[in-house]
């Protein structure tokens, strides 16, 4: 064991006709999102964290040492667990027998995970009795999630987890995979194409090209680059998180806050006063304005600061982050606006928000 939390992976693999070198530093709990274009190496990556593919270099996960360049640990001995696109459950066990599989060949004393909290996170209590064959789509994924965990791994590997399943199996699935993100003191390391579900489940993100790292970071920030490593550009925008502070049933408004500011949306029925919600706000839906313009449409209205004008990201157009309290935010305006208006670093401006989107 050596001292130190988080994930320290220094690898190198060569297979035909693809390299990968990454060096990365990532937190010890919470969920990292791995993103990028088909074939960048996001499976290759997990495949050699886990062991299954040989690689030079060092996996360190919360101070245990996995590999360094002079030894290797094999992959039955690292404590992980690894939920794929399509895990396979056991079809002549029913639910309870498939998550007994792993759990029994913990000892007792060793158990991190109960039957009773697995079962329970991934709400799968009434199903215990059910065939593999009789479950949906995104049930059989829960209880392929929840034996896995049942192993008490100190890391939990997901490959395209959802990519499988409906869009409505998708929607079932997310608020278990947001619980389990928050309620586990383990790492999960999770791939995906969507960023719809990096924006909704990530804490912090790793953003792979051609088997390297081009950006990682913590979500918010590193979506808020002005340097756009995501290559987003006409959907570059932010991801915030905040709670329902009001409901307005008159105008069917709800409040939601966050730190630095407050945005008004519109009341779904489900949203209620303290709920978390995350709010993407795109650059391209935030105008500035030098004062406080009442006299106009748009209703959200946010004192910022300006944090950076960044040169142009394309002719004409120019991205600016700002700082609403400590919330960054990006707003994308042409150059001769910035230049009209005299936009600098430091300046006070307010924000006009035309759009706010619950991430869901
Ligand atoms: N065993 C292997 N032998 C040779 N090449 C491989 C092997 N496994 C993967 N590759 C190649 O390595 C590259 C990265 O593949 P990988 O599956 O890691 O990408 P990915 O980012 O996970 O892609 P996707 O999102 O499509 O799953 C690809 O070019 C792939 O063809």
């Amino acid at each position: 064991m050596t001292s130190g939390k988080g994930i320290q992976v220094q690898l190198q693999c060569r297979l035909e006709g693809f390299e990968l070198e990454v060096d990365l530093d990532l937190p010890g709990t919470g969920l990292t999102a791995l993103f990028g274009h088909s074939g960048c190496g996001k499976t290759t990556l997990l495949r050699c964290i886990a062991g299954l593919q040989p690689a030079d270099g060092s996996v360190i996960v919360n101070g245990d040492q996995w590999q360094s360049r002079t030894g290797l640990r094999p992959v039955h001995q690292r404590p992980l667990a690894y939920v794929f696109q399509d895990t396979s459950l056991f079809p002549h066990l029913n639910v309870r027998r498939n998550l007994g599989y792993g759990y029994r060949r913990i000892p007792a004393a060793q158990r991190r995970i109960s039957f009773e909290e697995a079962t329970e996170w991934l709400g799968l209590s009434h199903l215990l009795d059910r065939m593999p064959e009789g479950l949906s789509g995104g049930e059989r994924q829960r209880v392929a999630i929840a034996r896995a965990l049942l192993t008490s791994p100190e890391l939990l590997l997901m490959d395209e987890p959802l990519s499988a399943l409906d869009r409505p199996s998708k929607q079932d699935i997310m608020p278990y995979l947001e619980a389990l993100r928050d309620k586990l003191a383990i790492p999960i390391l999770y791939v995906s194409h969507s960023t719809a579900e990096v924006a909704r489940l990530a804490d912090h993100i790793v953003m792979m090209d051609r088997g390297r790292i081009i950006a990682q970071g913590p979500l918010q920030e590193t979506l808020a680059r002005t340097d756009q490593p995501f290559g987003l550009e006409q959907d570059a925008g932010v991801i915030i998180d905040a709670h329902i502070g009001a409901r307005d049933e008159q105008w069917h408004l709800c409040r939601a806050d966050f730190p630095g500011g407050r945005l008004w949306l519109r009341a779904e029925d489900n949203l209620v006063i303290g709920q978390a919600i995350r709010l993407q706000v795109l650059a391209r839906d935030i105008s500035l304005a030098l004062a406080e313009q009442t006299e106009q449409s748009i209703q959200n209205l946010v004192p910022a600061v300006i944090d950076e004008v960044a040169s142009e990201l394309t002719p004409g157009t120019t991205m600016i982050r700002l700082l609403a309290g400590q919330t960054p935010f990006l707003a994308r305006l042409t150059s001769r606006a910035v230049h009209t208006l005299k936009l600098e670093t430091g300046q006070s401006v307010w924000m006009q928000v035309k759009s706010v989107a619950i991430v869901d």
